[in-house]
């Protein structure tokens, strides 16, 4: 691989005689993994359904090595969102981080939504997810991500990360800062990265870095714990970004212990000698199966100092509570097509973007999250039409098949793939909104009419061939 020479000569002067060993790594083929969504199934269940190989990941009890001829994203199962396809190593930010259900998680750089999905798999539907992406085209895709894999408690902003501040100052549980980085643990597998890299480069990251760490402290409750990771090996935007934050702010790192993973942050290229760096963990393509990684597991020691309130933004909001009248045809809808266990539950929580009807999440009020950019309110249940409700894919996608009256599972793959490009299905079904899935698990709404399922797939979610 063509590696930036003064890329090379940073990485021989740091690691002497170990530097040969990552040489030679780039060399060897990139890992490939995928992650189990236990919202929908078990890791053992998912082994059993799919038609490649897989071997377990030792720190992520979801996920799974896989050959890296095997196109995962290629296959129905992908679409029902059974797995989300991860590099085996990325996985281990979020074991460290160890969301518990209830808990009120924020993924500060969260897109493509990797880490957020397995937040979300770990919260299982209680407590609260906030995952932002700054780039406007990125939080796209991480919403699509989200509803894909079912994740009912989630919101999807489109802010700077001090922007938050406002609405959540000290609010969360646990936060992940999986920061924008120069990517040099990604060279094998992201020609992007090595072609953008530059020293200067290096240097604009801990700026980005800094600022984003400050915006994480002052959104994390006292007692709360902070992860912070990246996919590069220069000590600028690991061990001594975490060394001059631990200076600064009343934080104590905590040790992580993740099995077969046995490496720690060098003391030695921090710049004053810090030794609690020991506690951060450093993952090496030399010595485990998978890309680059530098992981630190910071709690919060004490409240920070501002007289902070929660801005009041609720009359700017376009989001607004739904009325009785406004959700006739909604309830109608839920009344004919849903178990009445899947949507009791959130009956208060019901609100309109526009013609939109979301369930927001429990426990969030309005007006604190009124002034934000949002993509994605929680679970966005689906649209008003002409006065007809038409559920969302969102909503497929977060219900069991058992919670839909009216289903269709399709056991043939051909059929998945002709539901999934679009096509409508020769299926005779009872007439109305049905919930169409692939082996147990839903892909998204039809509509059966006259011997007929009319595809609802959104359009451009629609795969163009098989
Ligand atoms: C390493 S990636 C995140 C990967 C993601 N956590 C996952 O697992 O799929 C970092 C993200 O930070 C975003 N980002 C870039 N500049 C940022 C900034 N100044 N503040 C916050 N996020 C930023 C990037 O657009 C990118 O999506």
């Amino acid at each position: 691989m063509n590696l930036p020479e003064a890329f090379k000569e940073k990485m021989k002067n740091l690691m002497g005689e170990s530097y040969q060993d990552l040489l030679d790594s780039y060399d060897k083929p990139e890992s490939k993994g995928i992650r189990t969504n236990t919202l929908k199934l078990t890791p053992k269940e998912l082994a059993g359904k799919l038609p490649f190989e897989t071997q377990g990941v030792a720190w992520c009890q979801e996920g799974f090595y896989i050959d890296h001829e095997v196109r995962p994203g290629k296959n129905p199962y992908y679409y029902a969102g059974l797995y989300y396809v991860q590099e085996p190593t990325a996985m281990a930010a979020v074991e460290v981080l160890a969301p518990e259900p209830g808990d009120w998680v924020l993924d500060l750089c969260a897109a493509p939504g990797g880490k957020s999905t397995q937040i979300g798999a770990k919260l299982q539907g209680q407590g609260l997810l906030v995952a932002n992406e700054l780039v406007n085209s990125r939080a796209g895709i991480l919403s699509t991500n989200i509803e894909r894999i079912g994740i009912k408690n989630a919101i999807v902003t489109n802010e700077f990360p001090e922007r938050l501040v406002d609405s959540f100052y000290q609010s969360f549980d646990r936060i992940l800062v999986d920061a924008p980085c120069s990517g040099e643990g990604m060279f094998r597998k992201d020609s992007g990265a090595l072609a953008d890299w530059s020293l200067e480069r290096v240097s604009r990251c801990v700026g980005k870095q800094e600022k984003i760490l400050e915006s994480a402290h002052r959104l994390l409750k006292p007692g709360g714990v902070l992860v912070y990771s990246t996919c590069t090996f220069s000590p600028e935007e690991d061990e001594q970004i975490i060394e001059a934050f631990i200076h600064k702010y009343d934080y104590e790192l905590e040790s992580i212990e993740l099995p077969g993973i046995d490496d720690h942050g060098r003391v030695e290229w921090t710049l004053n000698y810090e030794q609690a760096i020991e506690k951060t963990l450093r993952i090496m393509p030399m010595n485990v199966r998978g890309e680059g990684h530098f992981i630190a597991k910071l709690k919060k020691t004490a409240a920070g100092s501002e007289q902070k309130e929660i801005k009041q933004g609720y009359s700017k909001s376009r989001l607004k509570k739904a009325s009785r009248t406004e959700l006739l045809d909604y309830r109608d809808f839920a009344k004919n097509a849903l178990e009445k266990s899947f949507y009791q539950g959130f009956e208060e929580r019901l609100y309109l973007l526009g013609e939109h009807l979301y369930a927001i999440p429990a426990g969030i009020a309005l007006e604190t999250i009124a002034n934000l950019k949002l993509l994605r309110t929680g679970l966005h249940l689906g649209t008003f039409k002409k006065n007809r409700f038409e559920p969302s894919y969102a909503l497929g996608m977060a219900l069991k098949l058992s919670e839909a009256k009216n289903v269709c599972d399709l056991k043939d793959e051909a059929q998945a793939y002709q539901y999934l490009k679009g096509e409508a299905l020769n299926i005779r079904a009872e007439k109305g909104w049905i919930l169409v899935g692939y082996d147990g698990h839903p892909l998204g709404f039809g509509k059966a009419s006259e011997g007929m399922i009319k595809n609802h797939y959104p359009k451009g979610l629609r795969i163009r061939k098989k």
